[in-house]
């Protein structure tokens, strides 16, 4: 069990930051965080350290809430009580944290009505970021769908797509919720292809699924949420 002090000392460590990352060598901290959403408790005193670089596989059951928690790291949730930080940036300073983290949706969270290059395109010009947006779609089968709407693509296509979106940003933390589901056997090996990749090149994976034998290729460390609380699996 750590100590409180200690874990208080950590946090005070990483504190001052005038517009850059303070050093650490953690990606994620979380220290007794509590989540309430409406009149449920989701998240009960998670504590979590996840060093730069380790990627981690996060289970659970239906509606144990895997997905609250990669909102929250993803400041899209603020915690009722406790703390943390991204690459040593404060959950609560939004900006800091959006801009080094990714958060693919369950859903692929695309813009229907842009086209499967438009959305890549628009991801990559929101952070900045230059990208080969052709050779993205060609890597995940979908050099058909540059210019069609993602409201006409199937769900398994629009996951390919989110996929490479993330795949092209390659964000210093990248988590991906339910990767594998609406996919076909080649779209997981695809999937786990990319995300290895990510993982190869110092990307921080969060990955949150149903299928760990495929999950724990890419992010070896599992964990479990149960009753709201995080527990090594
Ligand atoms: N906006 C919200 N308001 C109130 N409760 C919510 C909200 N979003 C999610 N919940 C509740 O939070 C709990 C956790 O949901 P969450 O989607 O995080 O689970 P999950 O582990 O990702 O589940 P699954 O494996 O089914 O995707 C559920 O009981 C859900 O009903």
């Amino acid at each position: 069990m750590r100590g409180q002090e200690q874990t208080e000392q950590e946090l005070t460590e990483a504190t001052p930051h005038q517009g850059r990352a303070p050093r650490t060598a953690h990606a994620l901290q979380l220290r007794d965080i509590w989540l309430r959403l409406g009149r449920e408790v989701i998240l009960r005193g998670v504590t979590l350290d996840v060093p730069a670089g380790q990627g981690v596989t996060l289970l659970g059951e239906n509606g144990a809430g895997k997905t609250t928690l990669l909102r929250l790291l993803a400041s899209g949730l603020r915690p009722t009580r406790g703390e943390g930080r991204v690459l040593g940036f404060d959950l609560r300073d939004g900006r800091a944290v959006r801009d080094c983290i990714h958060l693919m949706p369950v859903d692929a969270g695309l813009y229907p009505d842009l086209t499967g290059a438009e959305n890549l395109d628009f991801a990559l010009k929101m952070h900045g970021q230059r990208g080969d947006v052709t050779g993205a779609l060609r890597r995940v089968g979908l050099e058909r769908a540059a210019n069609r709407r993602v409201r006409f693509l199937s769900a398994g296509m629009r996951k390919r797509l989110a996929l490479a979106r993330a795949h092209l940003l390659a964000r210093p933390v990248t988590l991906v919720d339910e990767p594998f589901a609406n996919l076909d056997d080649a779209g997981r090996a695809l999937t786990l292809d990319l995300l290895g990749d990510l993982s190869t090149r110092g990307v921080t994976l969060v990955v949150a699924a149903h299928e760990p034998h495929l999950a724990r290729q890419v992010a070896p460390r599992a964990l479990r949420l149960a009753g709201g609380k995080l527990e090594e699996a």
